[in-house]
This record gives C-alpha cells, sequence and structure tokens, in this order.
C-alpha cells in the first residue's frame, strides 16, 4: 500500500514512467473510478458501450490530475510522513512545478474531453470535484480541521454521481444517495488508517481527529458514521437502484461493519499498540472490501433488473 516507485537514484525533473503514474496516485483511484463506472451503469438510462468507456477514462484522468496536484501541493508533509516520504516529488524524483503542471494539464483535458464525449453536467461535477480535492480538502480543510476528512470527503464522494450524469445528463435522488454512500463510509475508512497512522500525522503538524482529539475519540466516531451509514446503504435497496441481490449484500456487509467499528471502539488502547494496530489494520482492509462489494452488488442487481428478471 504505497505510492513509491522503484526509480531511486533519478534526480529531481528526470523522473521516469512510473514516477509520473505514481502521482496520479493509480490505486486509491481504481476504486474511485469503479464508483464512477458503477453511477453510470446503474442509472436508468443506457449509454453507448463506446461512450461509457470514453467517459469513464476521463473520469480516471480526472481522478488523477487532482491526485498530481495533492501530491504538489503537499509534498513538504509527504517528506515527513513515513508512509509518503518516497512518493515521487519528497522523493525527488519529480520536481513539484511538475507535478503541478502535470495536474493542471491533466484537469484540463479530463474535463474538456468528459464534457465532449458526455455531457457538461458530468464534466461540470468533475471540475468541481477536482477543484474540492485539491483545493478546498488539500489546501485548506486538511490542515486546517480535526473535520477535513469529513468536510473533504465529498470529493470522494462525487464520481459515482459524475457517473451518474454521464448516463443521464443530470442528478436525482439516487445519485445523491450514492455519494451519500461514499461519504458516509469515508470517516470509518480514513480514521481506522489514522489510528495506525497518527504518529506521521503528529510529526507532520496535520489536525486529524486522533491527533487534535485522540484515539478514543475517532473509535467512538468511526462507530458512529458506521451506525450512520448502515440505514442509508441498507435503504438504498428499496429505491430504483435496488432489489434483493443489493438488499441481502448491504445487510451482510453493513453488519460486518457496524460490528467491526463497535469493537474497535471497545478495544483497549494499550492492547491495540501491544499488537501494532492488527484490528485496526484489518478494519482498514474491510472498508475498501465494503465500498468494492456494496458497489459490485448494486452493478450485479442492476444487470439483473435490466435482463428483466426484475427487481425483487
Ligand atoms: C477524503 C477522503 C479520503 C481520504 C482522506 C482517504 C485517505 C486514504 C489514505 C491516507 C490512504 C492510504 C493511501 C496510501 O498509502 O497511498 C487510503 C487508501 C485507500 N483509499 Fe482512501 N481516502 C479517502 C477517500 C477514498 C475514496 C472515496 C476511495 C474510493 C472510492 C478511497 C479508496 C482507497 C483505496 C482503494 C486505498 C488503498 C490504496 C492502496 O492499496 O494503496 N479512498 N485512503
Ligand atoms: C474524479 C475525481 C476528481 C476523484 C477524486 C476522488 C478523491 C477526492 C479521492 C480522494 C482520496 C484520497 C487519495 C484521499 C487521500 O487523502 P490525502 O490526500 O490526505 O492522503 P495522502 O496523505 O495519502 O496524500
Amino acid at each position: 500500500m504505497t505510492d513509491a516507485t522503484q526509480n531511486i537514484g533519478t534526480t529531481s525533473g528526470e523522473g521516469q514512467f512510473g514516477d509520473y503514474w505514481a502521482l496520479l496516485k493509480p490505486r486509491v483511484m481504481s476504486l474511485v473510478v469503479f464508483t464512477a463506472a458503477v453511477g453510470v451503469f446503474v442509472a436508468p438510462v443506457s449509454v453507448h458501450p463506446f461512450v461509457a468507456m470514453v467517459s469513464i477514462l476521463f473520469i480516471a484522468l480526472g481522478g488523477g490530475a487532482s491526485g498530481a496536484l495533492n501530491m504538489w501541493y503537499d509534498h513538504d508533509i509527504d517528506t515527513i510522513m513515513k508512509r509518503t516520504a518516497n512518493r515521487p516529488v519528497p522523493a525527488g524524483k519529480v520536481a513539484p512545478g511538475e507535478a503541478l503542471t502535470l495536474g493542471l494539464w491533466l484537469s484540463f483535458i479530463s474535463v474538456t474531453m468528459l464534457g465532449l464525449a458526455s455531457n457538461w453536467v458530468a464534466a461540470g461535477i468533475l471540475a468541481f470535484t477536482i477543484f474540492f480535492y485539491a483545493v478546498v480538502y488539500t489546501m485548506w480543510l486538511k490542515r486546517w480541521t480535526p473535520q477535513n476528512i469529513v468536510i473533504g470527503g465529498a470529493a470522494g464522494a462525487f464520481p459515482p454521481m459524475i457517473g451518474w450524469a454521464v448516463a443521464t445528463g443530470g442528478v436525482s435522488v439516487e445519485s445523491v444517495l450514492l455519494f451519500c454512500l461514499v461519504f458516509m463510509w469515508t470517516p470509518p475508512h480514513f480514521w481506522a488508517l489514522a489510528l495506525f497512522m497518527n504518529n506521521d500525522y503528529t510529526n507532520a503538524g496535520v489536525p486529524m481527529l486522533t491527533v487534535t482529539h485522540g484515539k478514543r475519540e475517532t473509535r467512538k466516531q468511526i462507530f458512529i458514521y458506521a451506525v450512520l451509514l448502515a440505514p442509508l446503504a441498507i435503504g438504498a435497496a428499496f429505491t430504483s437502484i435496488g432489489g434483493w441481490i443489493y438488499l441481502t449484500a448491504a445487510l451482510v456487509l453493513n453488519a460486518k461493519f457496524v460490528w467491526g467499528a463497535w469493537k474497535l471502539w471497545h478495544r483497549d488502547e494499550a492492547a491495540a499498540e501491544a499488537d501494532i494496530y492488527k484490528d485496526e489494520k484489518a478494519y482498514f482492509r474491510y472498508s475498501l472490501v465494503y465500498l468494492f462489494s456494496s458497489f459490485c452488488a448494486l452493478l450485479l442487481q442492476a444487470v439483473w433488473v435490466k435482463a428483466g428478471m426484475g427487481a425483487w
């Protein structure tokens, strides 16, 4: 789980392809793009497969662009944090100005091309998402408030709405619901990681909740968001994008998400430290399985319904 590349030894400004690729945060963005793709396919309007494919590609490019802008701005704190120290910019493989240029160009290309390939509502939401992650979250919230990832999480929640807009040209209750699923999922996802990466954030002076309010409060907040997410996620089964396949998956996935959060909350801090945050790491990994599986279930449900088999 690292963005580091293997090109040790190149000097600033002489990065290799792998270094520029790493600037796009490909691993994180793969799941982001998947949620966007599901947004395209669960929408009630069929899109030409070529338009769908090209649009998803440009959403991916926009996500990558926002990652490069984030790595440009954050290279000072990325140098301090162990997890990020060997990213291309802090490692001296790519000059900060290059990351900025790449981010700006890819933003421009992705938004323009998405507008031309699908529609300008989708392109507008993509532009706003890039702005929200790169400027609102990275440049402002991240270094200012422990609510950084709660508010900033909106950036990661927009992609399914972009996908939905690619198909329908607009926004609807269902696409807002998809937004809410990712939005409410983000705090447990990130704070689980913050519990075992707290030293990094403390050293870099980033006011994550674990740093400002401590791990006990963070554990409680993870549980609260998991509990708030569950009825939304299960409730989605009873909307036009739901049905029995999704409901079955949502019941199992959310039960495990809430139960895991409950256990994290009641975990003794000394015990957690003694076993090097095994449960916290497992919960972070499960957060990824949770989101991926929930969106897989939505996709499967849509295929089932579109094949004429009915939602229930
Ligand atoms: C503000 C919102 C979010 C924050 C602050 C956040 C934070 C993080 C951090 C710090 C990591 C570790 C990354 C690394 O070491 O490179 C991570 C990993 C990951 N995140 Fe998030 N995340 C957010 C939203 C999302 C969203 C919306 C998605 C997908 C829909 C996502 C998917 C992933 C994936 C797939 C990984 C694992 C990457 C790997 O294996 O290297 N994250 N997240
Ligand atoms: C289509 C589009 C524009 C999508 C953007 C989606 C998006 C905002 C994803 C954010 C996920 C992410 C990498 C957060 C990392 O936070 P961080 O920057 O604090 O983490 P770091 O310490 O690993 O850099």
